[in-house]
């Protein structure tokens, strides 16, 4: 049998098997799902190259599917693996499963990736979740976020500094690269309010004495080979591939940082929450290690301690660094809500300078009502998690809706049998026109301001899910991205940079809003030019 014979024979046996696979398991009412993207989407995307494919398209792909099919819950099955999953863009099927955490648990294999110094919050279930959510909860807090406003304004103010003197220099306009600047700015502020490490543009790139590395690029370097990490083999890091050698540098560097963070802090001994002013006691860090020295009997271990920590940076980074800069390309691509927020952070800051400027605290927050729309606005728009998993331990059934033949939708209920993988569907549920209207594809800030007869859907907005598990961080995020978004709207008219404004609308919208699927919805490079208000 020559190579091509024997390849033929291979793929029919193969095709036979999944088709029978397929047939075995199908059920009625099963849709063939053709790309297997939630679930499958962030291992491949680390490595294969359609990634765009995965971004945009894949979003409107599902989208789609459930307009094409009239149904807000769609039972369906890969045919690869003829793995049956339920795909959930309904607003209270989703609040259901995230309610329910016993009835819905998390699968923590899918979180293997993020477990490789030790257990943590984010990959465990069950007692132990508890354990580690009981303990990383008191991290979080308003003394916590007193000094996250106090050091995302100092950390803007350092920002600003080089900005404006370009700015000057070069005749009242510069381009920046958002997305370079809002990793750095969103890094040096969850190092402060997480760290109590005050990073700035020029220390950076300064290491500690003894180590290989500085920090920051331990930890970008950890983050951008997090798949590497665990999907090569161990075997695999003994020979000579560049790529994994950085990884392994930067994870035991990184270890090696926090190791020493968690040592310092206990070696420094100030009473935990002794002074609330200090950044000692309010950091996330500092007031992780006291509560679980404080914690008797169900202590986290030192390698527990290291891995919540590493999450905290992880989980904290990125999402706030990638929503801010959706959320300034759409800024950039409307003007006229620009110019609304700009018009209420100048109503709490006159001027761009001066005592009242340099000293904004905490309570700052409250006054910045449209800051706030434009940030839940982003989210709904480019949710960080597109979708979630949980899996069903009893046969139940879950609330949808389905559209009759008139084309009107009414309430269903759909059975769900114990052990299906159920994805909430995030970015489905923030699309939906049936929560969020017909123009639900629009950016409209003022949908989420209520007004008398209007609440906006709450139900319908799960960027941090809901639930026990509801993310730790919500605040911290939404205070942080407040803060920013504002002070620099303030300051900046920001606008697509020239070659981008010449080109029709949607190609604009397109070229600024591109995504790809990574750790978390990942933007594209946005350049946009800045000018002095
Ligand atoms: C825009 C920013 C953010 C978004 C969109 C976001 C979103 C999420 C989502 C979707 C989850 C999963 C919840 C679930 O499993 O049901 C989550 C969990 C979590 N997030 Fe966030 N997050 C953000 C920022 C942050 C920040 C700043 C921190 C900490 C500094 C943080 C810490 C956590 C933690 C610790 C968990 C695990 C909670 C648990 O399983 O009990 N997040 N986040």
């Amino acid at each position: 049998m020559s190579v091509v014979q024997a390849a033929t024979a291979l793929s029919a046996a193969y095709a036979v098997f999944v088709v029978g696979r397929l047939l075995a398991k199908r059920e009625p009412g099963d849709r063939l799902i053709a790309i297997n993207a939630g679930p499958l989407a962030m291992p491949i995307s680390g490595f294969w190259p359609p990634k765009g494919w995965l971004g945009n398209s894949w979003a409107h792909f599902l989208r789609a599917a459930f307009d094409r099919f009239g149904q807000t819950v769609i039972p369906c099955i890969f045919p690869l693996t003829a793995e049956r999953y339920i795909y959930v863009g309904d607003a209270a099927a989703c609040k259901m499963i995230m309610n329910d955490r016993h009835a819905f648990i998390k699968d923590v294999k899918a979180y293997a990736v993020i477990s490789f110094f030790g257990e943590n919050i984010v990959g465990t279930e069950g007692d132990t979740w508890v354990r580690h959510r009981s303990i990383a909860r008191k991290s979080f807090g308003e003394r916590n976020n007193a000094l996250l406003w106090t050091e995302t304004v100092r950390t803007l103010e350092d920002w600003f500094a080089p900005w404006d003197a370009e700015i000057g220099a070069q005749g009242g306009k510069i381009t920046a690269n958002l997305t370079e600047s809002m990793r750095d700015i969103t890094l040096f502020i969850i190092a402060s309010a997480g760290f109590g490490l005050q990073f700035s543009r020029t220390t950076l790139g300064e290491k500690r004495e003894g180590y290989a590395l500085p920090f920051g690029k331990a930890l970008f370097t950890a983050i951008e080979t997090m798949f590497h990490r665990v999907l090569a083999p161990r075997w695999l890091y003994s020979l000579p591939i560049e790529s994994l050698r950085k990884s392994d540098e930067a994870y035991s560097e990184l270890q090696r940082y926090i190791k020493q963070m968690i040592a310092e802090a206990r070696a420094s001994g100030a009473a935990p929450g002794a002074d609330a002013e200090s950044s000692e006691a309010a950091d996330l860090f500092r007031r992780l290690v006291d509560a679980n020295d404080e914690e008797q009997g169900a202590r986290l271990t030192d390698d527990e301690l290291l891995s919540n920590i590493y999450v905290f940076f992880l989980a904290g980074h990125e999402t706030s660094a990638h929503t801010l800069t959706f959320a300034f390309a759409l800024l950039a691509l409307h003007p006229e809500v620009q110019d609304k927020l700009y018009e209420e952070a100048k109503r709490l800051w006159p001027e761009d300078s001066g005592e009242q400027w340099s000293t904004s605290k905490l309570p700052d927050y409250n006054r910045l009502e449209y800051a706030l729309a434009v940030f839940r606005e982003t989210l709904r728009l480019f949710p960080a998690e597109v979708a979630m998993q949980r899996v069903s331990v009893n046969d139940t059934t879950l609330p949808s809706q389905i559209r009759n033949a008139a084309g009107q939708w009414q309430p269903a209920r759909l059975p769900v049998k114990a052990g299906t993988v159920c994805v909430l569907d995030i970015h489905a549920v923030h699309m939906s026109p049936l929560d969020w209207g017909e123009d639900a594809e629009r950016f409209r800030p003022e949908r989420f301001i209520d007004s008398p007869g209007y609440e906006w859907p709450r139900d319908a907005w799960i960027p941090f899910t809901g639930g026990p598990h509801v993310c730790l961080g919500q605040r911290f995020a939404t205070v942080e991205s407040v803060c920013i978004l504002a002070r620099m709207a303030r300051k900046y008219r920001i606008s697509p940079t020239p070659e981008i404004a010449k080109l029709p609308k949607d190609e604009q919208w397109r070229r600024l809003t591109k995504w790809t699927v990574g750790i978390t919805s990942t933007p594209g490079r946005v350049d946009l030019s800045f000018e002095k208000r």
